[in-house]
């Protein structure tokens, strides 16, 4: 598993990918892909001349990369599917070669927090995504003696607030108190899982925005100065040492700033258990974004100054970030209308993580697929126990493969997108890569062609926890 095998025992194979270059984990080079019962069961020099295939993928010119697995969505089903549901949102995802997903346990409703409310959600997603998924359960305030539930029936790890998240109802995902989130930690500890926090401190961002909002301060400058570095910083620091207390494996979510990745590297050298994610829009938009762009560039943590942005690079290319996540969060477009502290924060951006990093890491500044491939693919598989079953291409591993041009350039445009709602901050940017093709367990599940797009088989299939690996990052 992991290297690069010469195999001639196998013949007869369903589909072969022909003539591409084949992203490895630790080298890229030209092979053909042949695929048996939906996995990898080749990776060598010419093997269509001597073997047979049902089908050929002639990916000549092409670059063949692990499926990104992206850890970080939100598809809002239960009861909010018109703002993102299964279908639109696993499409959005599929074309952007993303082959896995991990759906948040909010913003639908009921959220995630239950088994009731993951059986309602699994009986919504089957037979209508277009690619895989896993499902993260949630920690809110009253729900820790369901937790045990949720893993035994197979969340892939748990999800906290230490922030508002936002949304209205009764049945809302709230914000985690200080002894919920301890007493949280213990059992997540317990049961085995990872805890994925959104760290920033409500107690400094809720001061913030209500100074603000009283003062008449409501444009895009002054939501971003609502909520600062140090809100991040504070909220990581806290977590840490509950973690430390419990012995809590953490991974936290959407990090926008190198100072908070700085805290969390010393934790790991410390010999903790914690990872850390950033998104695709930390790394490619700044706050001359949103100021340009308004709410439809509206997020928490919000985009940082370019100075910034350059640090968080310097981190991601040091190693010190493990993974690269969407955090795709739409809602209605009529939400993004409005002032900045009331539209929605979220970013609609599932259908580009692939190729914006692709673009900006590699074709811009030069980072190894490779390496790129670890970020979006191989280490979430790891962290979030689906490998050895998915995260690279090797033998034995299912046939989850991204096809992409990288010599294609294009503007991305509105029609474009496959999500429900169009409306995304990446709309008239050029891409300097375009994903040709995404096939799931050896499926062709997407394929973009002159004359438009394809959706074909919608062959997603629930991944539960128990079929990987335990979450053993590293060694
Ligand atoms: N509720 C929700 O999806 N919030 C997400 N949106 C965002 O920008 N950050 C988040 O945590
Ligand atoms: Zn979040
Ligand atoms: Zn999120």
């Amino acid at each position: 598993m992991g290297q690069f095998e010469q195999s001639e025992q196998f013949e007869q194979f369903e589909l072969i990918v022909r003539g591409g270059m084949v992203v490895l984990s630790n080298e890229v080079r030209p092979a053909d892909i042949g695929i048996r019962n939906g996995k990898i069961a080749a990776v060598v020099d010419d093997l269509t001349s001597r073997s047979q295939a049902a089908q050929v993928y002639d990916a000549s010119g092409l670059y063949i990369m692990p499926g990104m697995i992206d850890a970080h969505v939100h598809l809002n089903e239960p009861a909010l599917g018109h703002w993102e549901g299964f279908e639109t949102g696993s499409a959005a995802l599929a074309a952007g070669g993303c082959t896995t997903y991990i759906d948040m346990p909010l913003n639908g409703v009921p959220p995630t927090v239950r088994l009731e409310a993951l059986e309602k959600k699994l009986a919504l997603a089957d037979g209508v995504s277009a690619v895989d998924f896993a499902l993260w359960g949630g920690l809110v305030p009253g729900n820790v003696e369901r937790l045990a539930e949720l893993a035994e029936a197979g969340v892939i790890g748990f999800k906290a607030f230490m922030s508002c998240p936002g949304g209205e109802g009764e049945d809302i995902f709230a914000e985690v108190d200080e002894l919920t989130l301890y007493e949280g930690m213990k059992e997540i500890a317990r049961l085995g899982k990872v805890l994925a926090l959104h760290a920033e401190s409500e107690p400094i961002v809720s001061k913030l925005a209500k100074e603000a909002v009283a003062a008449g301060k409501r444009g895009a400058m002054d939501f971003v100065n609502s909520r600062p570095v140090l809100a991040e910083l504070e909220a990581v620091n806290r977590a840490l040492f509950f973690a430390e207390l419990t012995g809590c494996a953490l991974h936290f979510v959407h990090i926008s700033s190198s100072e908070a990745v700085e805290l969390i590297s010393s934790a790991k050298a410390r010999g903790m258990n914690v990872t850390v994610e950033t998104c695709p829009h930390y790394l490619t938009l700044t706050l001359e974004d949103v100021v340009r762009l308004g709410a439809v560039a509206k997020c928490a943590p919000p985009l940082r100054s370019s100075e910034e942005q350059e640090r968080l690079w310097a981190a991601v290319r040091a190693g010190k970030i493990d993974i690269i996540a969407s955090d795709h969060s739409p809602c209605p477009t009529s939400m993004k209308d409005g002032d900045m502290f009331e539209a929605w924060g979220g970013i609609s951006g599932a259908q580009s993580s692939l190729e914006l990093m692709l673009d900006e890491g590699h074709v811009r500044r030069g980072i190894p697929l490779p390496e790129l491939s670890k970020w979006l693919s191989l280490n979430p598989a790891k962290r979030f126990g689906l490998y050895p079953r998915k995260g690279e291409i090797a033998i034995g591993m299912e046939a989850d493969l991204a096809i992409i041009d990288m010599g294609e350039s294009y503007t991305l445009a509105s029609s474009d997108l496959l999500q429900r709602h169009k409306h995304s901050p990446y709309i008239g940017r050029s891409l300097g890569c375009r994903v040709k093709a995404t096939m799931v367990r050896g499926n062709v599940v997407y394929e973009q062609k002159p004359d438009g797009v394809k959706l074909t088989a919608r062959t997603g299939r629930w991944i539960r926890y128990d079929e990987g690996n335990g979450g053993k990052l590293y060694g």
